[in-house]
């Protein structure tokens, strides 16, 4: 009885003592980054998410520069942005792709508090019909560009050390959390982004700059506009698991991420629960959340388990009926 008594006093205790050694561990330990009279600096800024960060920081008093290829794109952002907020941004016209035009850019824009590496190409496809070109374009300016940008950035980053803390955001997916079916360019670049993120977590926290990934849905942009009009069928199926956003949404949940120094940034529910899933070895700041995550792993693991088995049977379906080359399909999958 006396046994039974302590072991019903342990287990109701124990998720309090789960919460205060979560509390004790975490690590890094919490943060918050400002961006008023911050200079932020945006690749991609002059369309869909992009945009939306620069409107949304400018608005909150940051120092806005926006970077991206096409010099009259960025001119109407800047207009855009003028004619919302009243404010002035810097552009840059430069490919991530160059190193040099990146450094240069970087260099005329001064030091930056707060890097959005945003720049982002998505053409998907099975890997059977696409080219090692496409991929490569694809590696290119989604990963190696990100590597260019915090290259070029880091030296001016680290010496403004006594400005308070600052930022580096990476704009992955959830495309970079699970792989999906036609993406295999595209979910390598933005799973890419996450082994780079958490290793330079590490090297860049003595400086006090705080590593952020954002991992949105399909949001509406011109970039997912042009994507729909190649994207296979399937892909657009399973990418529906999760429900699509806005740009401006998408950016305010960045925002707020990057702001409140969180590492794994999600942007609706289904990638809050994605996420936990798929915690692994991530750095986790907020005690709650470590929480959290150790207490979901296992019944979202069989979630995830189950979202599998309902994408295989819809793929064996699909294929099936449409190739005949899963004709074998045992399952019938019901789309959720
Ligand atoms: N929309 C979606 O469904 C989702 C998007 N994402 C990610 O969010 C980011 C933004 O996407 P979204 O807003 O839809 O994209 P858009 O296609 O609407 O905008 C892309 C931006 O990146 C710039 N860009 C593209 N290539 C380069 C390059 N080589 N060098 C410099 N700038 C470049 C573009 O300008 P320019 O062409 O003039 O260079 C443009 O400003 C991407 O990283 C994307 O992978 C993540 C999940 C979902
Ligand atoms: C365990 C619980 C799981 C919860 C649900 C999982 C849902 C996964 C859906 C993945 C969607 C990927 C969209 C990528 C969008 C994108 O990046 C392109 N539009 C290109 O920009």
């Amino acid at each position: 009885m006396e046994a039974l008594n302590s072991l019903y006093l342990l287990l109701l205790f124990s998720p309090i003592l789960v919460y205060h050694l979560l509390n004790f561990l975490i690590r890094p330990k919490p943060t918050k980054i400002q961006i008023k009279n911050k200079h932020v600096f945006i690749t991609g800024g002059s369309s869909g998410i992009g945009l939306a960060l620069a409107q949304q920081s400018a608005s909150q008093g940051a120092k806005v520069s926006i970077l991206a290829r096409d010099p009259d794109k960025l001119e109407e952002a800047k207009n855009t942005i003028r004619l919302s907020t009243g404010i002035e941004v810097n552009t840059f016209s430069a490919d991530v792709r160059d190193y040099d035009a990146v450094k240069n850019a970087v260099n005329q824009a001064g030091p930056i508090d707060v890097l959005i590496c945003n720049q982002g190409v998505f053409i998907p496809g099975e890997l059977r019909e696409q080219d090692l070109e496409t991929v490569g374009f694809m590696l290119d300016v989604n990963l190696m560009g990100c590597f260019h940008l915090i290259k070029a950035a880091l030296p001016g980053m680290v010496k403004r050390k006594d400005r308070g803390p600052g930022a580096i955001a990476l704009m992955s997916s959830q495309a970079g959390q699970v792989g999906i079916y036609g993406y295999t360019a595209y979910s390598a670049s933005k799973f890419g982004l996450r082994g780079l993120g958490e290793a330079l977590q590490q090297e860049v926290i003595s400086e006090d700059i705080h590593v952020s990934l954002i991992f949105p849905p399909d949001t509406d942009t011109p970039g997912l506009v042009e994507e729909n009009k190649k994207r296979p069928e399937l892909t657009s199926i399973i990418a529906a698991s999760s429900g699509a956003m806005t740009a401006d949404a998408v950016a305010q949940k960045a925002l707020n991420g990057i702001k409140s120094g969180t590492f794994i940034v999600p942007c609706n529910f289904e990638g809050l629960l994605l996420s936990i899933a798929t915690a692994g070895l991530s750095p986790q700041r907020s005690s709650l959340m470590a929480f959290v995550e150790v207490l979901a792993a296992g019944v979202l693991r069989i979630a995830g388990l189950f979202f599998q088995w309902n994408w295989y049977g819809i793929i064996a379906n699909w294929r099936a009926q449409n190739d005949g080359m899963f004709s074998g399909s045992r399952m019938k999958p019901f789309i959720i």
